[in-house]
């Protein structure tokens, strides 16, 4: 549909990414083939950031939707809405995306019901289609439309995860969080710090990602790293700035909170 506009959700500014594997040349050829992409891994460990990096370098517009439970097959493709003159049919993002050719990214989509994700999958094979059942419409995607979706394996349980049907329409690639000196080097490029300081606060992260499963759910992520780096860097001293932005978000237990606080007053 012409009356959309498709430069809004260009890129225009080149994401910082720092590539960890082959995931950028992987990630090229899935998108030369339009094949739909899974990104599998924790959470803040830099999954949202490679799509914006790659929707930049190929200069494709990037639609996302952050997946959540109540999200209906409806808020993905579209709905009828009123106004004065009557009804009116609205795309939702999924089918803005199959109309532009964006890169539609499905953040968290484990989140989403199992009778939502499915209205993917027409889009997900060589059908390329999306119908859109109240309008009466079938929608051939752009050629340029590829979708991507992120999802933890960490939080699946048998009750929550995607159907076999679905994953098996994707190709994956596995994201975690980086080695320690790349790691470093983006929390100090992120958190703008120098590099002793990124150094100790990746270590406090590692000591906490040995605890996950026993007391924590899950580690430090950089995202954590990032924002006790800004904190430092805005002045506040490294162990309140640990505490705010890499403790006291990851744990409500007493005991662990004092295990990680001793963790960090070992660093700083
Ligand atoms: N390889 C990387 N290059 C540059 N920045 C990174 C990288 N990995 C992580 N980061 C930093 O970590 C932050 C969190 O990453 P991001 O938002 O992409 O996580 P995510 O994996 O998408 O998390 P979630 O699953 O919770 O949405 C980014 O804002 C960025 O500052």
């Amino acid at each position: 549909m012409s009356e959309i506009d498709r430069d809004q959700y260009l890129i225009k500014d080149e994401p910082y990414y720092r590539p960890v594997q082959n995931e950028v040349v992987m990630y090229e050829a899935a998108y030369d083939a339009r094949m739909p992409v899974m990104l599998k891994g924790p959470t803040g460990c830099g999954k949202s950031r490679f799509v914006e990096y790659m929707a930049w370098k190929i200069g494709a517009p990037l639609i996302t939707v952050a997946c959540n439970e109540d999200m209906t097959a409806s808020d993905l493709v579209g709905r009828f809405l009123l106004d004065i003159n009557g009804t009116k049919w609205q795309d939702g993002p999924l089918t803005v995306a199959a109309r532009i050719g964006a890169i539609c990214y499905l953040d968290e989509v484990v989140e989403a019901r199992q009778d939502t994700t499915v209205v993917i999958h027409p889009l997900t094979d060589h059908r390329r289609q999306l119908p859109l059942e109240k309008k009466g419409e079938l929608v051939h995607a752009h050629p340029d439309f590829q979708i991507v979706i992120s999802y933890n394996p960490g939080y699946q349980s048998l009750m929550k995860d995607l159907k076999q049907s679905t994953k098996q329409r994707f190709g994956a690639l596995d994201f975690d969080y980086p080695s320690a000196d790349i790691e470093t080097e983006i929390v100090a490029h992120e958190g703008h710090v120098d590099k002793e300081t990124a150094e100790k606060l990746v270590q406090v992260a590692q000591r906490s990602r040995n605890l996950k499963g026993h007391g924590l759910d899950e580690g430090m992520s950089t995202r954590l790293l990032v924002y006790a780096a800004q904190l430092i860097g805005k002045g506040i001293d490294p162990q309140s700035a640990c505490r705010m932005a890499l403790v006291r978000p990851l744990t409500d237990d007493p005991d662990m909170r004092d295990t990680l606080d001793a963790a960090v007053n070992t660093y700083f």
